[in-house]
């Protein structure tokens, strides 16, 4: 690979990095519909074609700034070479030439459309997080006012009129755009396990045994803002690809009726399933599962998937190892769900011997586990967005608990030590709350 990037796109990218990301919520996400129309997903392209790059701008400074020779990683260079060279693909994306009328009809969707053109639901701040608690950089240290102003212009989300005669340049740049972002999906998957080896590297170098707090919250905002990324990028390409039958309770990735029994009941057996494997058990611990089989919910599946699958694993590792593999029988891990009107609440608890107050905060720490050798780090290995390639890297807690942060939920853990662990999930049913980027 020899792309590198030019002084001039740094340029750009320091640029874009002058401006806040804008955050969006579940809600917004999901307006799109089943079958959004080529103008209304040309919209959604165009605020893409900022806000991605943006994201990607913020990210780049950071990883360029990073303290203590961090960013002198081998990995973490690559990471930000990555990021620097999609930035690139997208803005250097050439816009179609539009007649003036298809302008109109694109920016003022409500004369057209009895005037339900551009409806918007706002997004609400994100309950789980403190202001600015992931955000990127400070803000308001935009020059020229610009921030505001060039977010109020942009918006995600705006329904345009569906009679289907859009010039053909509008569906041809659709398809580009998401062919570019399909490929920029794909450039990204190692970034986890690349940047976890680029900690790993400096750790060596440094005699590190742990990292510290800057360090710690660089990781939060940067995995935070990849969710986001992959999220909006996963979102986008799900939309534009009609082409096969679709589940009609499916908008993009996001299941309007994510049913919340059948995914958590897959999660136990893939869970346990790996715990047997694992371990060599005839058969592992017995997770009972306690939840009104009717409950239904807007949400990710990949996302909710993942934050279980971690999470009990973690428990069937605990309940063995606690009483040893060669036991016939084990305490049975219980997880209950509850609906509020709110929240819905996953609480997972454990008989697994818990864990001593002390460590506690570590648990939220990236790097931070009990497995005593950690795997070897291919980044090859497994570039699967979701599945156990940190086995054992002490990432399984700090990820989870972005994933329900990212659209309002949270992730708490109470441990009894001697005794056992309770996890609780909650997942924000509401669904309006923003990203937390901002
Ligand atoms: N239910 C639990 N009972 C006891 N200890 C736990 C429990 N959940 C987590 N821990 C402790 O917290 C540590 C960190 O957990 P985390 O899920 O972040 O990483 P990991 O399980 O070590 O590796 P990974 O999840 O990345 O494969 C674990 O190594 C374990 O010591």
């Amino acid at each position: 690979m020899s792309w590198k990037a030019s002084e001039r796109l740094m340029d750009t990218i320091r640029h874009y990095a002058n401006f806040p990301a804008t955050g969006v919520s579940l809600r917004q996400m999901v307006q799109f519909g089943e079958r959004p129309s080529v103008g209304t997903l040309f919209r959604a392209s165009q605020f893409l074609a900022e806000e991605l790059p943006i994201r990607l701008a913020h990210r780049v400074e950071e990883l360029t700034n990073l303290p203590d020779g961090l960013n002198e990683m081998p990995s973490v260079k690559k990471v930000l070479d990555w990021y620097a060279q999609s930035f690139e693909e997208i803005t250097v994306l050439p816009r179609p030439n539009l007649e003036r009328d298809i302008r109109e009809r694109l920016l003022n969707p409500g004369k057209f459309y009895n005037g339900r053109g551009s409806m918007l639901s706002e997004a609400i701040p994100n309950p789980s997080i403190r202001e600015g608690q992931y955000a990127s950089a400070p803000v308001g240290n935009t020059g020229m006012n610009g921030g505001r102003k060039h977010q109020g212009a942009r918006r995600y989300f705006a329904m345009v009129d569906d009679t289907g005669d859009w010039p053909p340049e509008l569906q041809a740049y659709n398809s580009k755009f998401a062919q570019c972002l399909h490929k920029i999906k794909r450039r990204h998957d190692g970034v986890v396990t690349t940047m976890a080896q680029g900690i790993l590297e400096y750790k060596r170098k440094r005699q590190r045994m742990q990292i510290d707090n800057n360090i710690q919250s660089f990781l939060d905002r940067f995995y935070m803002s990849r969710i986001g990324i992959r999220m909006l990028i996963g979102q986008h390409i799900a939309l534009t690809d009609q082409s096969h039958h679709r589940d009609p309770t499916y908008v993009g990735i996001i299941c309007t009726k994510t049913n919340v029994r059948d995914l958590a009941q897959e999660a136990i057996e893939n869970a346990r399933f790996v715990c047997e494997d694992h371990y060599g058990l005839f058969e592992a611990p017995k997770v009972q599962l306690v939840c009104n089989p009717d409950l239904n919910f807007m949400y990710v599946p990949g996302h909710l998937s993942h934050m279980l699958f971690e999470t009990l694993k973690n428990s069937l590792r605990a309940v063995v190892e606690a009483h040893g593999q060669d036991k016939q029988e084990f305490p049975v891990t219980k997880v209950i769900v509850a609906e509020g009107r709110e929240d819905i609440t996953i609480k997972i608890s454990d008989e697994g011997g818990g864990i001593p107050r002390s460590a506690i905060p570590l648990v939220w720490t990236y790097m931070y586990t009990t497995v005593d050798r950690t795997p070897n780090l291919d980044p090859d290995f497994d570039k699967s967005d979701f599945k156990a390639p940190m086995a054992g890297f002490g990432y399984g807690l700090p990820i989870s608990r972005l994933y329900a942060r990212y659209f309002g939920g949270d992730l708490k853990l109470i441990s009894m030590e001697g005794y056992g662990t309770d996890v609780y999930l909650h997942l924000n049913r509401l669904s309006s709350s923003s990203e937390p980027l901002q």
